[in-house]
């Protein structure tokens, strides 16, 4: 049996106690089992001045990691699933999905009970395009700032007064310890989550049987089929670069309840879909809603906003 099972990770305080998370359930399921953290840098840690949707996106946070594992390095990457691309280099796959943390949106606000209360024209951070598209069609009078860096130094920015209230995930700061932070947690209906928002998957190779079966106990299958459906969608509509999107998937009974959004940045068009079916259709769901929102005019935001990208 293998005795050992190195984990790449980033060194930011969420990545750390993610992958910290993972093995504590490692190391308290097999007690002889060594699990040991390689933290490193990715280019998307060097980049913080510039908003991520312009500089590349998602992949920029994970191929460093990626990199490790293809070399011999690590043996497993633990990711928050919004941050994975949706497609997987060769060699490498998601191979589960742990139980979903709470996957709404936080307002952060140390002077305003709410969103609501916000007076207007109140500065509001978040370089998200999907929170900053739902805060514009709710409250055009807001202004809304560019807001990047870790969980931290996002809180540390609005402590020293550079905005009057921020919007996190909720998962993050729960995780932190820091759930004393959230004002208000923003229903779905308010703010949309990204795909995989508050879920955790393990990246490896598929062909490492023996490892696949130390990890199985983590998986969780309700989390997984609701991901399956949220991805799904987002990779049909080919969402990735500078395209406000959200997706969110619950399931009940064996039935998901797929919803799915799609807008522009300036809040001025938001389209919104939704569906039900059963949970073994998971992947078709999320194909049929992209088609919904694609009728509806998502095409033409994809495209517009398409043209001005460098892919
Ligand atoms: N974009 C960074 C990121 N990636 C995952 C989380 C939160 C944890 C999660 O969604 O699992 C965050 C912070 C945030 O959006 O506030």
């Amino acid at each position: 049996m293998r005795s050992r099972i190195r984990i790449a990770t980033r060194k930011s305080p969420l990545a750390l106690w993610q992958a910290n998370h993972i093995k504590a359930r490692l190391e308290a399921l097999y007690p002889q089992l060594d699990v040991e953290l390689l933290p490193m840098s990715t280019r998307g840690d060097h980049i913080l001045d510039s908003p991520l949707s312009k500089v590349g996106g998602k992949g920029l946070f994970v191929k460093e990691l990626e990199q490790a594992i293809l070399d011999g390095r690590a043996d497993i990457a633990v990711h928050s699933m919004k941050d994975v691309p949706v497609e997987f280099p060769a060699g490498l796959d998601l191979c589960l999905i742990c139980e979903r943390e709470d996957p709404r949106d936080a307002f952060v606000s140390p002077r305003f009970p709410s969103l609501q209360a916000l007076p207007p024209g109140s500065r509001v951070g978040t370089s998200s395009l999907r929170r900053q598209c739902q805060l514009r069609a709710l409250r055009p009078d807001l202004q809304i700032g560019e807001l990047r860096g870790n969980v931290n130094s996002r809180l540390a920015k609005l402590d020293a007064g550079e905005y009057d209230a921020i919007i996190l995930a909720a998962a993050g700061l729960k995780r932190l310890g820091l759930d004393t932070r959230i004002t208000e947690l923003l229903t779905v209906e308010t703010s949309l989550p990204a795909n995989g928002q508050g879920a955790l998957g393990i990246e490896c190779r598929p062909d490492d049987t023996e490892l696949l079966a130390l990890l199985a106990p983590l998986a969780h299958e309700a989390t997984a089929l609701c991901v399956k459906a949220e991805r799904a969608m987002n990779r049909a509509l080919q969402g990735g670069c500078q395209v406000p999107i959200g997706a969110y998937a619950c399931l009940q009974e064996q039935q998901l309840w797929l919803r799915g959004l799609v807008g522009s940045p300036d809040g001025q068009t938001v389209l919104r879909a939704e569906c039900h079916g059963p949970a073994t259709t998971a992947e078709a769901l999320g194909h049929a809603l992209a088609q919904q929102l694609l009728q509806q005019g998502a095409d033409r935001i994809l495209s517009a906003v398409y043209g001005a990208c460098d892919h």
